[in-house]
């Protein structure tokens, strides 16, 4: 038995939407939580699988978590312990790595097997495990699982050969409690890392820089508990966006920072979507028949994202000509394609770059969610195809996208789940 959506192509949206707390926010400030020593409350917590995954593993060390109202968490760990995170709930998700810089950071030892998360080529965690080198632990990996441990954290100077958003948050996160000062070079610029270091600040960590490639962060004795609000998601607005671009009459995606998406919106503007933005929405007003082939760059945070790629490719097939994605963050990003393709589109992909030829008329059919934004750009596919599409593996959708049918489906989509054989 396995749980596919189906969509019936072809209803105009129309309406708006409101945006949920970010993901990749979310996952990180979560772990980050257990570094201090009373509770912390988080405000607009998107009810995704990837936040179960991380209560889960809270729970086993003995984390007090608790949801309150809908979209508020408590995380309580005056009481809990330092168990090894061996148990498959750590490979649900990518984000559980970051409970290796926290428990680092916190109790001078961690022992965690490989974290998971969509499979987009290779994506190896060198880089974080070289940062807490640099701050004097050791790494070991003992069947199955990394073993990293220090005497004591010493802060240092930690220069990035590449401005991961993950070595960033978890250098971070292992240096709060580092004696002296760390200073990460090239360090990741995305907005994540401001709200993950705004909570931490809150907290009472002493970390400045962030939104710039060189973050500082001194040292301190202990953190308390606090209260923070989750910044919106800027992943799941650019869907919700592209979506309206693609399948709207007209639609209004509420609760976003439109400055967090000023690539994505430039290059919509630029192929003729017609939008108005607002300070915390954007309108788009209905489909334009004749949309302009693009070609595009992924980049870190200001260029165009990598997980917005994926979604973006499901309206290029129906733009007029040649349109050209180009990877750089993860170069075998392109498995949407070929589901794209099963359902009319023409897309030939060489690594790194996607060459989608539009417009092309899409039909329903049976395609798989390879990965979270996989299944994003599939969806959009599906809202705009003739006929019934039907996508199997969603539970990488439900990692990502908060009640996303239910969403749709508010909007005048014809969208829903089915078990079937
Ligand atoms: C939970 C989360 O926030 N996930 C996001 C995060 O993933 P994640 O934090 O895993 O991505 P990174 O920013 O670390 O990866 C960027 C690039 O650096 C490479 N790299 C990274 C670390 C390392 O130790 N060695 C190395 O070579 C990766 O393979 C990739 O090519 O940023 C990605 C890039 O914006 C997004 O697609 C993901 O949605
Ligand atoms: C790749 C993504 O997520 P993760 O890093 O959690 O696998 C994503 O959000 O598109």
């Amino acid at each position: 038995m396995k749980e596919v959506i189906k969509i019936e192509g072809g209803h105009a949206l129309k309406g708006t939407v409101r945006i949920s707390g970010s993901k990749n926010a979310t996952v990180a400030l979560i772990p980050a939580a257990i570094l201090a020593n009373g509770p912390v409350t988080i405000v607009g917590v998107p009810n995704i699988s990837d936040v179960e995954s991380l209560a889960v593993l809270l729970r086993d060390l003995g984390v007090d978590v608790c949801f309150k109202a809908q979209d508020h968490i408590i995380i309580d760990p005056t009481h809990m312990q330092n168990r090894p995170m061996t148990q498959d709930a750590v490979q649900k998700l990518r984000a559980s790595y970051y409970f290796m810089g926290a428990l680092l950071g916190k109790y001078g030892r961690v022992e965690m097997k490989m974290p998971g998360g969509c499979y987009l080529g290779p994506r190896p965690i060198d880089l974080h495990l070289k940062g807490f080198e640099a701050l004097g632990a050791t790494v070991n990996y003992e069947h199955g699982a990394y073993i990293i441990e220090a005497k004591e954290l010493v802060g240092t100077k930690i220069f990035l050969d590449i401005s991961s958003v993950g070595a960033t948050l978890n250098v971070m996160m292992a240096a709060v409690y580092a004696k002296g000062r760390t200073i990460i070079e090239n360090a990741a610029k995305e907005p994540e890392i401001i709200d993950v270091a705004t909570l931490l600040n809150k907290m009472g960590a002493q970390i400045r820089g962030v939104g710039t490639n060189v973050i500082t962060i001194d040292g301190v004795e202990t953190l308390g508990g606090c209260f923070h609000e989750i910044i919106p998601d800027r992943i799941e607005a650019a869907t919700y966006i592209v979506l309206a671009a693609a399948a709207a009459e007209e639609m209004t995606v509420e609760n976003i920072i439109p400055q967090h998406l000023e690539s994505l919106l430039s290059k919509l503007e630029e192929i003729g979507v017609e939008m108005k933005v607002d300070i915390d929405k954007v309108t788009i007003k209905g489909r334009n028949p004749h949309l302009k082939a693009t070609d595009i760059k992924t980049l870190p945070y200001p260029g165009f994202a990598t997980d917005i790629q994926q979604p973006l490719t499901a309206l290029l097939t129906q733009a007029e000509g040649q349109s050209i994605v180009t990877e750089t963050i993860y170069t075998e990003r392109f498995k949407h394609c070929h589901e794209l393709n099963k359902m009319g589109a023409n897309i030939n992909v060489m690594v790194p770059s996607s060459f989608i030829n539009g417009p092309t008329r899409l039909s329903g059919a049976e395609v798989v969610a390879t990965d979270l934004r996989c299944g994003a750009c599939l969806v959009i596919a599906g809202l705009i195809a003739d006929g019934i599409t039907e996508i199997s593996e969603i539970y990488h959708i439900d990692r990502g996208y908060e009640n996303l049918d239910g969403k749709l489906s508010a909007l005048g989509a014809k969208i829903w789940r089915e078990t079937i054989a």
